[in-house]
């Protein structure tokens, strides 16, 4: 039954972005900016606990980062008790919830991305007004937002099936995938739709109920995609949505004993802080809680001596600088043969200069960071830099006329030891490091001379090097002769090795086992 309904699905298609090069496409994300700006600016946004909008007593605000003097809009500072309120809704709706029809579940997620297809440059523009992503940053996730709802659908249906097992002569056995209870979804800034949307659907496709508690500097563009879900027909209930600050919504809601599991994207020292504090079975806790916890990255792009030095200059350029470097994906460190090396390193320091910074409402291509004490911690690396390695572009905090906002130039460190800073901790902002290799196997060793393991680019046409970075290179996404950010869902299953978290691969085939319990019956004829 279910693999009917499945084959009536049209084949996956991932969304295509907008071409914002064409004057009638960036006029309309123009019009989208002005009617959010009309339509959500200075507004007082609710949670939602058992179904029902709830406004906060106390409030706090959200900053644009493009002029962190403006204050976009607001939101509740969730009690310890609505916290209680929101868990215990949860737990509540999962009674239900967990014996509904996998097809409904797969039926909401469709109509949920009709009804986002058609607010796409809303959502964008809502998000740079948060996160000051560009148009086309921006653009890039919200369509990832639909390639979830389409991909979850599928899988919803997939997991309903169960697996087949080897027969027995005298008995039916059958293995069937169960849900496990509420999830808390606790997410970042830096993807504030793609990443919990893709966490909470992840659960809710498999029968489970969400405490969703978004980062406190982007709310809206996940209340935004809450609204929808139960626009599209998902019962209230099944999302609880807080919003607050950490001493409320952090500890407190990892060691809840009705949490049964945390699915977490963010820092390194926050995830490993949740997988301690989970371990820990708190009374009448009747499990042991489940963790993901999916954290940063110190990127490696390896170029061969036999690469294509334009092409990969470009990559690494988009890769490093692209949302100002704060992608966990993002290319923080290039390492190349010593024979391309200068070549290359003038070749990505050009483009580089080329980038203009500015506002993300008018689309430049390098905005600001997400706020001032993000700013200060991305310059203290770079003055720390500046004694250890040679700075040839930036170095600087960077004007964007009147305004005031964590603005960077562009900053590239050329001959970086493999012990500096520079190369071994997270940087989260526009500083790109450059290593020399000895040869393309030295090469490999230095990508691979890092905690973190998430994403790798790797440029060369020779098949046998290919080969070997394949093989060796200890990353989660691996890519080859192009640039290691953008994975598609769906498709690039995404997540990383060592450091870089729990390797759940959200967007990938598995992703759904993260959510669910398996159960075999084996009954005797
Ligand atoms: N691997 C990935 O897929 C991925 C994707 C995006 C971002 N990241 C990483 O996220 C980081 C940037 O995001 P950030 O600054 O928002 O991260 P963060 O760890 O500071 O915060 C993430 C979330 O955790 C919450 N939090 C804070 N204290 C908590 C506590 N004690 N218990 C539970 N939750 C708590 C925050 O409020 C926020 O919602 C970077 O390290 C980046 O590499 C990883
Ligand atoms: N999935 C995104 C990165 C998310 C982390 O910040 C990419 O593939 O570039």
């Amino acid at each position: 039954m279910t693999s009917t309904l499945m084959e009536g699905f049209l084949p996956f298609e991932h969304e295509p972005y907008f071409n914002f090069g064409l004057d009638a496409v960036a006029g309309r994300q123009r019009d989208a900016y002005r009617m959010v700006r009309e339509k959500y600016l200075g507004r007082a946004f609710p949670m939602y606990l058992g179904g029902k909008a709830v406004e906060g007593t106390a409030t706090f605000e959200v900053h644009n980062p493009a002029d962190t003097r403006e204050v976009v809009w607001r939101f509740p500072k969730a009690t310890p008790e609505q916290l209680e309120e929101a868990i215990g809704g949860a737990k509540a709706a999962f009674e239900e919830w967990r014996f509904s029809d996998p097809m409904q579940r797969a039926t909401i997620f469709k109509r949920a991305a009709d009804l986002l297809r058609a607010r796409r440059l809303e959502f964008n523009a809502v998000m740079g007004l948060e996160n000051g992503k560009n148009w086309a940053e921006a653009d890039g996730e919200i369509a990832e937002c639909v390639d979830h709802f389409e991909v979850f659908a599928r899988e919803a249906l997939k997991w309903a099936q169960g697996k087949p097992v080897y027969p027995m002569p005298d008995e039916h056995v059958t293995m069937v995938y169960e849900p496990i209870g509420v999830v808390a979804v606790i997410s970042p800034w830096n993807f504030p739709a793609a990443i919990p949307l893709g966490m909470a659907l992840g659960a809710i496709a498999a029968g489970n109920t969400v405490v969703w508690k978004p980062a406190s500097e982007t709310p809206l563009s996940s209340l935004l995609l809450v609204e929808l879900l139960y626009e599209a027909g998902l019962p209230r209930n099944v999302i609880q949505f807080v919003t607050g600050t950490d001493d409320v919504l952090g500890d407190p809601l990892v060691d809840h004993r009705d949490i049964r599991m945390i699915a977490f994207t963010g820092s390194k020292e926050i995830g490993c802080r949740i997988m301690e504090r989970a371990a820990k079975v708190q009374p009448g806790q009747k499990w042991l809680k489940r963790v993901m916890a999916e954290m940063g990255g110190k990127d490696p792009t390896v170029v061969c001596a036999d690469a294509d030095l334009d092409d990969a200059a470009r990559g690494i350029v988009q890769a490093a600088f692209g949302y100002a470097g704060q992608k966990c994906s993002a290319c923080s460190r290039v390492i190349a043969e010593a024979s391309v090396y200068d070549e290359l390193l003038d070749r990505v320091v050009t483009l580089a200069r080329e980038l203009k910074v500015g506002s993300p409402e008018e689309n430049a291509p390098l905005g600001p960071v997400i706020h001032e004490g993000s700013a200060a911690r991305i310059m203290d690396y770079v003055e720390k830099g500046k004694g250890t390695a040679r700075l040839v572009l930036g170095g600087e905090r960077a004007g964007s006329g009147e305004r005031e906002g964590g603005y960077i130039a562009p900053t590239i460190f050329a001959d970086v030891d493999p012990r500096d800073p520079l190369f071994q901790e997270e940087i989260f902002g526009p500083v790109l490091s450059f290593t020399k290799a000895r040869d393309w196997r030295h090469a490999i060793d230095l990508a691979n001379d890092s905690e973190y393991g998430l994403t790798a680019a790797f440029y060369s046409r020779d098949p046998q090097k290919i080969n070997e970075a394949r093989r060796l290179i200890h990353a989660g996404n691996l890519y080859v002769n192009r640039k290691c950010t953008g994975a598609l869902s769906g498709t690039h299953a995404f997540g990383g090795y060592g450091m870089s978290g729990t390797n759940a691969k959200v967007g990938g085939p598995d992703y759904l086992f993260w959510f669910l319990q398996t159960k075999t019956v084996a009954q005797k004829y």
